[in-house]
């Protein structure tokens, strides 16, 4: 199957492809072009509802009594589904989301089916801690740690990065024992329908990995999150939306792990190779058309090196090209959708309103007839705003920042701390020892030292503030998807 002919994205349930009971359906767009490339069919309580009784069941069958060996081994064999299905994984994830393949063939694709085999062999090696305990006869009492699958979880997941932030939560869930009900991102439907197939494929059990998709407030989004099937809700989103599903798991304590929206700084200081600060940032700022929770909307530069950065980072802006997601030469693809591009455009405005200097961009960009239809921006950069301006404080999720230039050590650290998010930081600078004190007094759950989304999946990941609740990755995944029980044997 190939996703040109895919038209209908139906839910996936119970190891089938299913529609609505309702017959809603919502238009798949393309944003590159503006044309509808799918119809997708709405989830509504039935759905959901059939979806968590899927898992519930599925939980208490074949892939509850799964040895670990076992379940591990069909992870790996489910990530070397998704490598067998490269190319249809990918045109999937490019038609979806406009963004070139030189990015998802690189990024999203092969995060998709790592994200199988990392945890399935981090679960496998991870001991169970033991303490012995004296008593007062003499003979002692031994605790041991057992961990069990949390049961069902919720995956709701974003569109900028659809598989990648999706498996990135089911990869983990699985590998602990626990079933899913995903729900995608409206934006984004295919590449979690195709792991379907690919689930199927490779003999995962029925119910295991369940799929519904819709919206959020009064629909599939909604409906999950308060299902009281439901044992812990993973989502990655904006901070509001996370707020919204926390009052929703608040009515049943149902466990969260949120990753959150970021406002994140960059610090350049002036021992920096600049070469490698230039290259760098400029991906951090407008890699995915800036939507990358872990990208960089404000940059502070040492002075002395600061008019020198703005005219290279200027240079670099101004040579990435914007095209369809199939041209090699593409770098740089179009906002998620026409509704995104409102908001992104409203902050390009609203930065002159406060009185930015425009260094380059600021506005749409002139394309081809047949991307006229798109939700293209401009590569933006700003310079010259206070540090209240709105464009500094909120998260826009575009391709913009801001350069703004610092004196000391001590001053670039306070800029950076000043906001309400805590994702991530990339620190640019030669000076090891400064790198270690800036990156231990950044409050951010990710500090990247001349570099940046350089990722080691055994790390914990996750934002400290208003960016998240909680860390995946790694081992620490298991903190969220498993419950931990204490047994105490006396001896
Ligand atoms: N990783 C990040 O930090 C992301 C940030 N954003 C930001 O969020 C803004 C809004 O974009 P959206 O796609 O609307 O992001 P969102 O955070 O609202 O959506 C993410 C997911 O949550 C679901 N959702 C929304 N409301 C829900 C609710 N009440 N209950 C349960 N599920 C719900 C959505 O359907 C989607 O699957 C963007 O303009 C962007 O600035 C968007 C996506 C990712
Ligand atoms: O897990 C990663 O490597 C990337 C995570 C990115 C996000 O969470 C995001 O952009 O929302």
């Amino acid at each position: 199957m190939t996703v040109n002919r895919m038209k209908e994205v139906k839910h996936f349930i119970n190891g089938e492809f299913v529609g609505s009971a309702s017959g809603k359906l919502f238009d798949n767009i393309n944003p590159a072009t503006g044309q509808k490339i799918g119809i997708v069919h709405e989830a509504g309580a039935p759905e959901v509802d059939a979806a968590v009784n899927a898992a519930r069941m599925a939980l208490q069958g074949e892939w509850g009594r799964m040895p670990l060996a076992e379940r591990a081994d069909l992870l790996h064999k489910l990530a070397d589904g998704i490598t067998a299905r490269f190319d249809e994984f990918l045109e999937a994830e490019c038609l979806d989301t406009g963004k070139p393949q030189k990015l998802a063939c690189h990024i999203d694709i092969p995060r998709g089916a790592a994200n199988f085999k990392i945890f399935a062999d981090v679960v496998k090696n991870v001991p169970t801690e033991s303490f012995v305990l004296d008593t007062p006869d003499g003979q002692g009492a031994l605790n041991y740690s057992l961990r069990k699958p949390k049961g069902v979880i919720a995956v709701i997941s974003p569109w900028n990065l659809p598989l990648l932030l999706m498996t990135w939560k089911v990869g983990p869930a699985l590998a602990c024992g626990n079933t899913v009900v995903v729900k995608p991102s409206e934006e984004t439907p295919f590449t979690t329908a195709l792991l379907g197939e690919v689930m199927n494929q490779v003999g995962i059990p029925k119910g295991v990995y369940n799929v519904i998709h819709g919206f959020g407030p009064n629909s599939a989004g909604e409906f999950l999150t308060r299902h009281k099937g439901v044992d812990g809700i993973t989502f990655t989103g904006e901070t509001d939306t996370g707020a919204a599903i926390m009052k929703a798991a608040a009515d049943d304590i149902t466990d969260i792990s949120f990753e959150l929206g970021g406002k994140n700084p960059a610090l350049v200081f002036a021992d920096c190779d600049m070469d490698k600060a230039i290259e760098g940032t400029l991906r951090s700022a407008f890699a995915n058309c800036g939507q990358v929770c872990l990208g960089t909307e404000r940059i502070y530069v040492e002075r002395t090196i600061y008019d020198e950065f703005v005219d290279r980072l200027k240079t670099g802006a101004e040579t990435l090209k914007l095209g369809q997601w199939d041209d090699p030469k593409t770098d740089m693809g179009p906002l998620i959708s026409h509704q995104h591009r409102d908001k992104v455009l409203s902050y390009y405005r609203k930065a002159e309103e406060e009185g930015a200097t425009v260094v380059t961009g600021g506005s749409t960009p002139n394309m081809p007839e047949t991307l006229a239809g798109g939700a293209w921006v401009q590569p933006t950069i700003w310079t010259d705003l206070r540090d209240d301006a709105s464009c500094i404080r909120e998260e826009i999720f575009g391709p913009c920042c801001h350069i703004r230039p610092f004196d000391s050590e001590e001053e670039a650290i306070a800029l950076a701390n000043d906001t309400d998010y805590g994702l991530a930081t990339a620190i640019w600078t030669e000076n090891s020892a400064r790198a270690h004190r800036v990156a231990a007094q950044v409050d951010a759950g990710i500090a990247w030292v001349n570099s940046w989304f350089l990722r080691d999946l055994r790390t914990p990941f996750g934002g400290a503030k208003q960016s998240g609740i909680g860390r995946e990755g790694g081992v620490h995944s298991l903190e969220f998807y498993t419950e931990l029980k204490n047994v105490c044997i006396k001896l």
